[in-house]
This record gives C-alpha cells, sequence and structure tokens, in this order.
C-alpha cells in the first residue's frame, strides 16, 4: 500500500482541490441516492399495496408525518416531483464527477510522464550505462499506463468505500443489530481477500518482469535483424519466442484462475450471507416488514459495491509492482541528477579561453570493482588546438572523453576548465560550447534539415550548406531525391555509414562550438573523403579547440599534441612526428602496423 499512499499525496498535491471537489461530488451522489431509497418507504405507502408502519423508523416517519399533513394527491406528486428531482441532480452531479474524475487522472498522468521523462533526461550519463534502453521505454509506455488504471482504480475503490459508507450510516439508522451483523461478514470476507490480493500483486510482478524480458528482446532482435538474416538465427530467435510467449500465457492465465476463484467464492460466501441475514432477520431478530424491505433493498445495493471493493483490491494488487518500479526508477534518477531546471536559465555563452587539464584522475564504471578504467591522467588540452588521443582498443580513450565533456565524474582527482574545477554551477554553460561527433552517429527518423536544425534551429540556408561543404557532405546531398527534406529513416538507415558520419560532422559544425569532440568520426570515410576531412580540420585549427580520436592514424597527422593512452595510463604524449619517431615505443608500433595493413 505504501507506493499508492505516496502517488496519492502527490495526486493531492498536484491536484489540490479539484480532489477534493471530487470526494465532495462522490459523498454528494451517495447521499441523494440513500434519499431515493427513504423516499421508497411513503411512496409505497401511498401505492398501499403494503400496510407500513413507519412510526420506529427515524427519519422516515418524520417525513412520512409531513406528507400526511398535504393532502393526499398533491403529496404524491410532491413525492414523485422530489424522486424526480433528486435522480436529476444525481445525475448531473455524477456526469461532472466522472468527467472530473477523468481530469484528474489524465492530469495526473501526464504530470508524471512529464516528470519521469524530465527527471530521466537530467541523470548523468552514468544512469544510463547501467539501465537498459528498453526498461526504459517499457517504464514510460506500459507501466505509466498501468500506474494510469491504478490511479484510476484507487478512485474507484475510494468512490465505493464513501458510497458504502454512507448506505452502511443509513443502514445503521434503520436497523443497528442488522447492520453490526452484516458488517462483521463483510469484515471477515475482506480479511480473507487479503490472500487474493497478496497473490495478485505476484502475479502482476511476474508479468512485468515478463514482458519487461519481452520488450527488451524484441527491441535487441529488431536492432540487430541484419545479424540474425545474415548468420540464419531465425529458428533459435523463434524458439526463444515461442518459451517466453508460453510463460506470459501461463501467467495470465494462472492470475485469470485465481481473479475467477476470489469472485466465485465471493459469490458464494454473499448469497449464504444474505440467506442467513434473512433468515436471521424474520426468525431471530423479528424485524417489521417495512424495516426489512428497506434493508433488503439497501443491502441489495450495497453488496455489489462491497464487491467491487474486493475485487477492486485485487486489481489494485496487480498494479502495485508498477507503481513500485516507477518509484524506483525516479528515485535513482534523483540520486543521479544532474541538472536542475533553473540551470536552463542560467546558460552562459562559454568560449574555452586557456584549456583543459586533467589533475590525478582515476575512474571506474563500478564503485565495487577493484580496476580501475583511468588512473592518474594528468594532461592540458590547450584552447584552439588540436588534441589526439590513440591507443588500442579498450585503452580507456572513450572513457577519459566522457570525462573531458563532464558525462563522467572521476573518482579522484578533477577535470579542469580554464583553471575552474568542473562543477554543476557551469556544466551545462559548458556542454553548451562542445559540439559532439561520437563512433555510432545518431541520426533521427526526420528529414535532413529537420536533423541538422536540431542542433542550430536559427542556422540559415547559407549555414547549413557551409557546414555540409565543410564536411563534404554537400555534393552527395545535392543528388539526394528531395535533397535536404530527403527523410533519412530510423537512425539514418537510409544513408551509407560514412554519409551519415559526414552529416553528424556538418551538424557538429553548425553549431559553431567552441571545443568539438570528435571519437572516431571518420572511422567510416574512404580515403579520398577522410582526406577531405583532414584538410577541414586544418582549416578549423585556431578557431576551436579539437579533440580528436582515431584509430586511422593518418587523420591526426596534423594534431598538435597526440596522447597515448595503453590500459587506461598515459604512456607517450608529444607532436605526431616526435612520437613518431620514438622507436619501439607503442605509438610508432601502431604507426607501422597500419603502414604494413596499407602495404598489403
Ligand atoms: N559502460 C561501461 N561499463 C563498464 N565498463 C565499461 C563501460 N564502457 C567501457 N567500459 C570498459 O572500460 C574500458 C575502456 O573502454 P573505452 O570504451 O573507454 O575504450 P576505448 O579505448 O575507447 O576503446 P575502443 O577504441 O574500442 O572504442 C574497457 O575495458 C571497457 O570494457
Amino acid at each position: 500500500m505504501k507506493p499508492f499512499v505516496y502517488f496519492m499525496r502527490r495526486l493531492y498535491t498536484y491536484t489540490g482541490n479539484i480532489l477534493l471537489l471530487n470526494f465532495i461530488g462522490m459523498v454528494l451522489i451517495s447521499l441523494l441516492d440513500g434519499v431515493g431509497i427513504f423516499l421508497l418507504i411513503p411512496l409505497i405507502s401511498f401505492t398501499g399495496i403494503l400496510d407500513m408502519s413507519t412510526q420506529d423508523i427515524p427519519i422516515i416517519s418524520w417525513m412520512v408525518d409531513l406528507f400526511q399533513r398535504i393532502p393526499t394527491s398533491m403529496s404524491l406528486s410532491l413525492i414523485l416531483g422530489i424522486y424526480v428531482g433528486i435522480t436529476i441532480v444525481q445525475g448531473y452531479i455524477q456526469r461532472k464527477q466522472v468527467i472530473l474524475n477523468g481530469e484528474i487522472q489524465q492530469k495526473f498522468v501526464h504530470h508524471l510522464r512529464e516528470e519521469t521523462y524530465k527527471l530521466l533526461l537530467q541523470s548523468r550519463w552514468e544512469l544510463f550505462t547501467t539501465m537498459r534502453k528498453s526498461d526504459i521505454i517499457k517504464l514510460m509506455t506500459t507501466e505509466i499506463g498501468r500506474v494510469k488504471s491504478g490511479t484510476s482504480m484507487f478512485l474507484q475503490f475510494l468512490t465505493s468505500l464513501i458510497f458504502s459508507s454512507i448506505q452502511l450510516v443509513i443502514a445503521f439508522l434503520l436497523s443497528a443489530k442488522m447492520t453490526v451483523f452484516v458488517m462483521i461478514f463483510g469484515i471477515i470476507l475482506l480479511f480473507f481477500s487479503r490472500k487474493f490480493i497478496k497473490k495478485s500483486y505476484h502475479y502482476g510482478n511476474e508479468s512485468m518482469k515478463l514482458s519487461r524480458i519481452y520488450s527488451a528482446g524484441i527491441t535487441d532482435h529488431f536492432n540487430g535483424i541484419k545479424d540474425i538474416k545474415s548468420n540464419t538465427l531465425e529458428q533459435t530467435h523463434v524458439s526463444w519466442f515461442r518459451a517466453l510467449c508460453d510463460r506470459i500465457e501461463n501467467n495470465s492465465i494462472e492470475y485469470l484462475k485465481l481473479k475467477t476463484k476470489s469472485q466465485f467464492i465471493y459469490k458464494i460466501v454473499s448469497a449464504i450471507l444474505i440467506s442467513v441475514f434473512i433468515f436471521t432477520s424474520i426468525t431471530i431478530f423479528q424485524e417489521q416488514t417495512t424495516q426489512l424491505m428497506l434493508i433488503i433493498v439497501i443491502f441489495s445495493r450495497l453488496w455489489p459495491t462491497f464487491s467491487s471493493i474486493q475485487a477492486n483490491l485485487e486489481k489494485l494488487g496487480s498494479v502495485v509492482p508498477a507503481f513500485e518500479e516507477l518509484l524506483k526508477v525516479q528515485s535513482q534518477c534523483m540520486q543521479a541528477k544532474e541538472i536542475n531546471e533553473n540551470d536552463y536559465k542560467r546558460i552562459n555563452p562559454f568560449i574555452l579561453k586557456e584549456g583543459i587539464e586533467c589533475k590525478n584522475i582515476y575512474f571506474k564504471y563500478r564503485r565495487n570493482n577493484k580496476k580501475f578504467v583511468l588512473k592518474d591522467i594528468n594532461m592540458q588540452i590547450p584552447s584552439n588546438q588540436m588534441t589526439a588521443i590513440v591507443g588500442q582498443s579498450g585503452a580507456g580513450k572513450s572513457t577519459l572523453v566522457d570525462l573531458l565533456m563532464g558525462l563522467n565524474q572521476p573518482e579522484s582527482g578533477s577535470v579542469r576548465i580554464d583553471g575552474k574545477e568542473l562543477t554543476k554551477d557551469f556544466l551545462l554553460s559548458y556542454r553548451c560550447s562542445i559540439s559532439y561527433v561520437p563512433q555510432d552517429p545518431f541520426l533521427f527518423n526526420a528529414s535532413l534539415r529537420e536533423n541538422l536544425l536540431l542542433i542550430e534551429p536559427n542556422a540559415s540556408e547559407a549555414d547549413i550548406w557551409e557546414a555540409l561543404e565543410f564536411s563534404s557532405a554537400a555534393e552527395f546531398v545535392r543528388e539526394l531525391p528531395s535533397g535536404l527534406d530527403t527523410i533519412i529513416g530510423d537512425r539514418g538507415v537510409r544513408l551509407s555509414g560514412g554519409e551519415r558520419q559526414r552529416i553528424v560532422l556538418a551538424r557538429a559544425i553548425l553549431r559553431k562550438p567552441s571545443i568539438l569532440v570528435l571519437d572516431e568520426a571518420t572511422s567510416a570515410l574512404d580515403t579520398e573523403n577522410e582526406r577531405k576531412i583532414k584538410h577541414a580540420l586544418e582549416k578549423l585549427k585556431g578557431t576551436m579547440t579539437i579533440i580528436i580520436i582515431a584509430h586511422r592514424l593518418s587523420t591526426i597527422r596534423n594534431a598538435d599534441q597526440v596522447i597515448v593512452l595503453e590500459k587506461g595510463e598515459i604512456i607517450q604524449r608529444g607532436g605526431y612526428k616526435q612520437l613518431a619517431n620514438e622507436e619501439k615505443s607503442l605509438f610508432s608500433n601502431l604507426l607501422g602496423e597500419q603502414v604494413e595493413i596499407r602495404a598489403n
């Protein structure tokens, strides 16, 4: 129940008085319903079908007295008029309350979606290296959907609770003994339904886990569909999929069995209870006919509500895991928060003046890991110069660049920007001054123009073409059927690897950054295009700080400084030519290997 109470508190904080108004509406509807029942007695008296003595019934005796003072013809019309009036008012309030309920739910879910999305985006990069993307997608779609229906169920549950309480008070006024008797049965039944609620929670939890595996699997498989098809892995995947679908099917059927079992037991117990109730009313308590009839009317309306409370509790049990999951992710995001809402208002244009410095940096991905990925990193990246980072695969190049961009935080040591330690205070301003081109360039399924403007919405047509010329992409863009308005597919699938790299490079330049970071950004280019990019980078030198990771050492021939990493440590540094001349060093080895490969 804890997550529900938490969310209901949040619901109140967010909706405030609307929620109170909603509850008042619920109470009014239930009261009017009760008044309608009270009116039945004078009505039945008037029909003369039953000879009813109403002196002993509180409120009703007063009502009947009142009507008896008015001429019969008028009082009948008055009762019927009041009855119709009450029904109209009740119907009107009910409609308003249903709309209000819907608005509360929609607003709350909108708020939850936006809040979770923002929390995710404002979290440190580290969080995304531990969470699966498919889990995030699932949380933002299915689980939030379940939280929405859980909120609706909870509101329904409260409505039933208020309705039942008011009807119980009415029943209590009519016959205290009988009401206590029935309530004891009701409480016993709710006590036993605890077992069902617990089991529903278990099936809900299982269903969440299974559907998480399902979405993660589907995402992975269709991301890797080319591998699956080219390596004829279809059958293996179909078997995996079938086994998972079996588990999903079994879990759903078990849950259905549980639901129908509890409903079945509830029905039997209700039938026995009603029979015992009528029997005892007549033989033991000897209630009067009028009271007995009225109580039967009330309980015949009350039991379905009782039953819906019980069914709602079970359904709530099955959505609790979704609430828990949302809470868990939200609290993980809070812990990993690196940006606050107000930070966006304080972004000051930042131009790197002196340079970036790494001081005694140690870094590892998991706190409990013994092995450091980066060790004792001390280096200077002077502004407006080109610094290249090289080393074998897994040496820690990308990790170092992530630290330089403030995506990762060092375990000890510091990154200093123009002499000032990189802290949250100016992290956003600093990042706004960076353009980053990753190993695996990301493009949205939109037009080329939209992809380019994403980073610099105010760029003119001339700016766009200038950036495309720079990255040697202008020629192929001109030849596309719709030019800049060509839609490029999921992650830019309709472009070749080299074309994608050139577009992402153009996008990075469009922003006119103070710092340009290229992580293997030219790996998919042919020699001719690589030469053009090398030439363009040469022209950029002196206008911005360039940090470049390149396996292909020919790309960094013009670098002012080369940093060589091995197993997380800097083992060499200096100018390209200087390092190339250092015999038996890692750099000259790497260079030698590449020359050999080219010669072969
Ligand atoms: N998210 C992560 N979680 C745990 N370990 C990681 C993570 N990312 C990288 N590593 C590890 O850190 C080490 C350095 O990885 P990094 O990607 O920085 O190397 P790299 O030099 O850029 O390699 P490559 O040239 O192949 O891209 C590797 O041993 C890698 O397994």
